[in-house]
């Protein structure tokens, strides 16, 4: 694939990320959200969707170096979940962990604990901003693929993750027209946001979506969560540290950070107990940590 190619889809991609923070500095986060959301940018979007797979395409079938970086993530997730739910139980042992956890702290000796019953035949996963449905090939993982705008051709359905309701009654995700409208509540082993959180243009949109992943998890299921840095890993560890203190009270405890070249890579469990992650939240707090989910553009 010519380079030039590859750097105008590329461009594609971040003109419609720089769009939407300059419609930020303009109007808020709420109002340019509305704006790029509205019915008159959908070409825009459309735009983005097809460059984002046809960059897809070249990770896929590219053997430079850098490009198996960037198809990296879709890989490292997979290997994860893996690893979690089937070929190192990992899930026992987090949950073994936070056991003793709890035992240690008396003033929590009569939470109740929510335990995931046996390890599912397939791993039910919620993509969310999924672009091209990079997951959908994986015969273990039985994917709802979500997208504000799904790429062309791909099996992935409509909805914005903000505004999409979440639902105690439902025993399947509620579709209109290729359309999601409401998600049923604790049936997801694993919510992913691939490269997801940094397209919103405000911590609070940030924070709204962890609050739905937890509620969308079952218990012990896993959020997996891929964010760009191309920094050395001290760089954001504060605002790494945010994050992780900010989800730990929501009920999400943190059991892997990886750093890898262009990305970092995260899980958070939820947990046996929400107030156990809650406490630990609070026995961690330190100087100056926030419960927020920023990220390096917000200061720009
Ligand atoms: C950078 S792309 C990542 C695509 C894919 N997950 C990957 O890792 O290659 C971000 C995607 O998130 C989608 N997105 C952003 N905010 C969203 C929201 N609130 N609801 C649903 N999708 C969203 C965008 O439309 C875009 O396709």
């Amino acid at each position: 694939m010519a380079t030039e190619e590859h750097q105008r889809l590329a461009n594609i991609v971040k003109s419609c990320h720089e769009s939407l923070r300059q419609l930020t500095k303009l109007y808020g986060a709420e109002r340019a959200w509305q704006e790029h959301t509205a019915p008159h940018n959908a070409e825009k979007l459309a735009e983005y969707a097809d460059a984002m797979q046809q960059l897809a395409g070249i990770w896929e079938t590219n053997t430079s170096k850098t490009e198996l970086q960037a198809r990296s993530r879709i890989k490292w997730a997979i290997d994860y979940i893996t690893k979690y739910f089937y070929t190192e139980g990992i899930y026992l042992q987090k949950r073994q962990r936070e056991q003793r956890l709890l035992a240690s702290y008396n003033e929590l000796a009569a939470s109740e604990c929510a335990y995931m019953a046996e390890p599912p035949d397939r791993v039910r996963v919620l993509d969310v901003g999924s672009c091209f449905n990079p997951f959908g090939n994986t015969p273990h993982l039985e994917v709802t693929a979500i997208d504000l705008c799904p790429a062309p051709g791909a099996l992935v359905l409509q909805a914005d993750f903000l505004t999409v309701g979440v639902d105690a009654s439902l025993k399947q995700p509620e579709i209109t027209d290729q359309s999601v409208k409401s998600l049923p509540a604790g049936y997801y082993h694993c919510v992913i946001f691939s490269l997801l959180l940094e397209y919103m243009p405000s911590a609070e949109q940030r924070l709204i979506c962890c609050q739905k992943a937890y509620e969308l998890l079952g218990p012990e299921g896993i959020l997996v969560i891929i964010t760009p840095d191309s920094q050395h890993v001290g760089k954001n560890a504060s605002i790494m540290k945010n994050w992780r203190f900010a989800l730990a009270k929501l009920g999400l405890l943190r059991v892997r950070f990886e750093k890898l070249p262009h990305i970092t890579c995260m899980v958070f469990r939820r947990a046996i107990s929400q107030h156990l992650s809650q406490h630990w939240a609070s026995v961690h707090r330190e100087e100056g940590i926030c419960e927020t989910i920023r990220i390096p553009q917000d200061d720009h």
